[in-house]
């Protein structure tokens, strides 16, 4: 169901829950890809780890908020592709930086998230 002109200006539940169906849909097809299960992996290999390791509060929650933003950024990487693919399927210098720009932004967090990883859990071993 799209929403129309009118129903963007007025703030309703309707439309709430509309937003969290098409939010949930975004999830549902995030799932399908494989990067984002290699990421679902990682998290749940992290999060056992963390179980293991008896992390505080604290760690988990940077844990939490590191993983969600790995997962959330693979997300947007994969709405680029997918973007980038609709408007065109010719081979364009503008179409590939796009895409190359977004892998490298989920590379650069990727790499942030490692170190944090290792700060948090190099010490307990
Ligand atoms: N239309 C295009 N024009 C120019 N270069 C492109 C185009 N499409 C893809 N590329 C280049 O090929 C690379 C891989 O693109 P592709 O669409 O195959 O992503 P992918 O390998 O599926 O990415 P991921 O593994 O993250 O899903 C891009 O990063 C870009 O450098």
């Amino acid at each position: 169901m799209r929403l129309d002109s009118k129903d963007k200006r007025t703030l309703s539940v309707g439309r709430l829950k509309s937003s969290f169906r098409f939010a949930g849909n975004g999830l549902k097809w995030a799932c399908l890809e494989p990067n984002l299960r290699i990421h679902i992996a990682a998290g749940a290999f992290v999060s056992a780890a963390g179980f293991i390791f008896s992390l505080t509060r604290i760690e988990w929650c940077i844990i939490i908020l590191v993983m969600a933003g790995m997962m959330a950024l693979e997300i947007v990487n994969t709405a680029i592709e997918k973007t980038v693919d609709l408007v065109t399927e010719e081979y364009k210098p503008l179409a590939g930086m796009a895409k190359d720009l977004a892998a490298g932004a989920v590379l650069l967090y990727a790499c942030a998230a490692v170190v944090i990883g290792l700060f948090i859990f190099i010490p307990k071993l």
